[in-house]
């Protein structure tokens, strides 16, 4: 099997390209390492990524060019200056799909980290009249943290075209002030508020898009807050969703909410990454897991690496007891305020922070190609606490694993309920979880240094 070529300084790139001013960006951009980031091991990653690519089965396969996708140019030259230079499945299956006229609904299935985003941020780009000054396209995510990122992505895909962006999320917008972007990103909330405000005209809006689709049906609250939102749009809206997990109950509810779409579905034992190796330790009581965390922190410097708890005063907690211990980490919650959330988030973005405690909170969608370890501390269960959360657990352990790079996921167990979760959640995956011990710290070093190098 032929492996792709496709790092930052591939000489190929963009060589089948009829634009000139693509061909000459490209060029230009050849040497520069812009997707890089700062911390990364890059040589490596790239490695995986090529190794990865090259299997017709992985969802990072693509027989396609970016240019055979039609993308305008100027949307070409943004995401080769990213460092793209070749679509995933998911970009190459449904961008045709997505920019198809007359529009049509999408409900898009993907594995985490396998370039949704980029799927959807195009689309929206695409379907925008640059002439026209009101809004035409509309985003929603569950997180102010992940509608940030997605701006993030969409102005650097967006870099060479006039569009212009807002966010509506808490403190994002002047009390009062008319939002007049072509494309805005937000949480549902704040989105809902200010669109009832007559702050965001959404008259001329043509594509609205639900990242992390599933959970914004699914939730009370959240699921209340699509409809009304939906209900606000233009009849014609092109209705786009994704996520890497739709329950049976959530797909059918999908359907609905989506009229007549194309539709994109994942086998149960396609749905995790086989890249992100998935582990647990067997520690004696509650207790214990704090000093395994200990440890095993003592031992590893490698990257970043991201912790889950169920609740936010477990967060605080185990934030507390690691810095007394001697630690560097940081905590984010939903109890904090949008600017400390602000702050922690670009913390461990720039990679000031190493190791971030986290509540659910943060388990989808967050895309930091650095992160190579995702440890659950508490496995994610649903109300009952009887049953695996398993949509949770997979958006959780996708932290790492970012677009074919390897990772490491590490559940904590300590009693014979945590034990039989795990077990669901091996079974109803179909993926093993390997034991390491929690009491050889030698051979924990071992496996975790291998697999973590990939
Ligand atoms: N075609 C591409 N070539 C190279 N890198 C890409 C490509 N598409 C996306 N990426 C990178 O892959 C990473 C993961 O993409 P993205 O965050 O869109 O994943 P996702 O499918 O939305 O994941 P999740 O389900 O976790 O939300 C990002 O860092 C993105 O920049």
């Amino acid at each position: 099997m032929e492996v792709t070529k496709e790092s930052a300084n591939s000489p190929s790139l963009a060589s089948n390209g009829g634009d000139k001013a693509v061909d000459k960006l490209a060029s230009d951009v050849a040497t520069l390492d812009v997707a890089v980031p700062k911390h990364s091991e890059l040589h490596e990653s790239n490695y995986e990524v090529e190794v990865e690519r090259a299997d017709p089965n992985s969802p990072l396969y693509s027989v396609s060019s970016f240019e055979d996708l039609k993308l305008h140019p100027d949307l070409l030259k943004g995401i080769y200056e990213m460092g793209f230079r070749k679509p995933s499945k998911i970009q190459e299956k449904a961008l045709p799909l997505l920019l198809g006229n007359p529009p049509r609904n999408l409900i898009g299935q993907s594995q985490s980290g396998t370039g949704k985003t980029a799927a959807f941020a195009l689309s929206m780009l695409s379907r925008i009249d640059y002439s026209s000054d009101v809004p035409q396209a509309i985003c929603v995510a569950p997180a102010r943290e992940l509608a940030r990122q997605i701006m993030a992505v969409i102005k650097s895909m967006g870099k060479y075209t006039t569009v212009t962006v807002a966010e509506a999320i808490k403190q994002s917008v002047m009390r009062n002030q008319k939002v007049n972007a072509q494309l805005i990103v937000g949480t549902p909330g704040t989105m809902t508020d200010l669109i009832k405000r007559r702050l965001i005209d959404v008259r001329n809006v043509k594509i609205f898009v639900l990242d992390e689709a599933d959970n914004m049906l699914d939730q009370q609250g959240l699921g209340d807050q699509s409809i009304r939102l939906k209900n606000m749009m233009p009849k014609n809206t092109q209705i786009v969703l994704f996520s890497a997990t739709y329950s049976d109950e959530v797909r059918d509810f999908a359907t609905r909410f989506a009229p007549d779409a194309n539709q994109f579905k994942l086998k149960v034992e396609e749905l995790s990454v086989s890249t992100i190796k998935q582990f647990y330790m067997d520690c004696k009581n509650s207790d214990h897991k704090f000093e395994v965390l200990d440890a095993l922190y003592a031992l590893l410097t490698i990257g970043q690496s991201i912790i889950f708890v169920q609740r936010r005063d477990t967060a605080d907690t185990i934030a507390r007891r690691m810095t007394e211990s001697g630690h560097r980490v940081i905590n984010l919650h939903g109890g904090l305020t949008p600017t400390e959330r602000d702050q922690v988030m670009d913390a461990f973005r720039n990679g000031d922070a190493k190791v971030l405690i986290t509540t659910n909170v943060l388990a989808r969608g967050i895309d930091i190609m650095q992160v190579n370890l995702v440890i659950n501390y508490d496995i994610p269960t649903n109300v009952t606490g009887r049953t695996p959360d398993y949509e949770t657990y997979l958006h959780r352990i996708g932290r790492t694993g970012r677009f074919g790079r390897t990772g490491v996921s590490i559940n904590f167990v300590h009693d014979e309920q945590s034990w039989k979760l795990v077990e669901m959640i091996q079974n109803h995956f179909k993926r093993e979880i390997v034991q390491v011990p929690t009491d050889d710290y030698n051979k924990i070093e071992k496996i975790l240094k291998k697999e973590i190098k990939g």
